[in-house]
């Protein structure tokens, strides 16, 4: 068995993948930017219960694919209402996903990592700290808290939230924070027809629309996968 300095996630085949389903790949730079925050977490993991992926392609599929697929029309340009320069907020961001891996492919973006829990915002301060992500920063706190504060509320142009809570609540989370036309992303998995329901039930008291729903399936595994695109209106 490989121990976790061995482990590499900069995997050949994978560069193919990468094209044949989000059109786009990582420069060299990047893949060693997403190799060292691999060693990083895992590293961390050692004292903090940071995530459970820990193994090279689980890693690469569900925290680095899957961050980078839920803003795919960005990686193609096809949100031409955003330049590369944006403002993206990730709310309950855990290990820093899916804000580390957008930080580095966009470093003229400003991506700030929120979370609750302030060891695991420690631990991403000194990552972005050693590992010279400088386009990012760090936010301990509630987010209905934070979203209220006028420093955070419509500042941003995207704001991204994956695994934190059911999608009406995520939607309370990520829509004040965002700026007119801009864009929140829930991060699903399987998406009914009832939660769509349950969501546009409070999207209009928060002034938002779903722009689109994206389904696909994770390239390694087959996990179905939805991510929901809100328009801040
Ligand atoms: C299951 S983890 C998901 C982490 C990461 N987004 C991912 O997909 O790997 C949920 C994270 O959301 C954070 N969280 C939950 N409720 C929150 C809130 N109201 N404000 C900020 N962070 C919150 C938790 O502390 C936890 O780190």
């Amino acid at each position: 068995m490989m121990n976790d300095t061995e482990k590499s996630i900069i995997i050949p085949e994978m560069s193919e993948v990468w094209q044949n389903t989000l059109n786009w790949q990582p420069t060299p730079t990047q893949q060693q930017q997403f190799q060292s925050v691999y060693q990083a977490i895992l590293t961390g993991n050692q004292s903090l219960n940071l995530t459970r992926i820990t193994e090279p392609e689980a890693f690469w599929e569900k925290h680095l694919w899957d961050s980078l697929a839920g803003i795919a029309p960005l990686l193609t340009g096809k949100w031409d209402f955003l330049t590369s320069s944006i403002e993206v907020i990730d709310i309950g961001t855990g290990a820093g996903f899916p804000g580390l891996p957008v930080a580095i492919v966009f470093p003229e973006s400003s991506v700030m990592l929120l979370d609750s829990i302030r060891k695991k915002i420690v631990f991403l301060e000194s990552l972005i700290t050693n590992l010279e992500i400088k386009n990012s920063g760090v936010c301990v706190g509630r987010a209905e808290q934070i979203n209220q504060q006028l420093k955070f509320k419509k500042k941003y142009h995207l704001a991204l939230v994956r695994a934190v809570a059911a999608a009406p609540v995520c939607a309370k989370y990520a829509l004040p924070f965002c700026q007119k036309g801009g864009r929140a992303v829930l991060y699903r998995g399987r998406w009914t027809v009832e939660e769509e329901k349950e969501l546009n039930s409070v999207l209009k008291g928060l002034g938002g629309e779903i722009e689109a729903v994206r389904s696909f399936t994770t390239p390694l595994t087959g996990g179905v996968r939805n991510c929901i695109e809100i328009r801040k209106l």
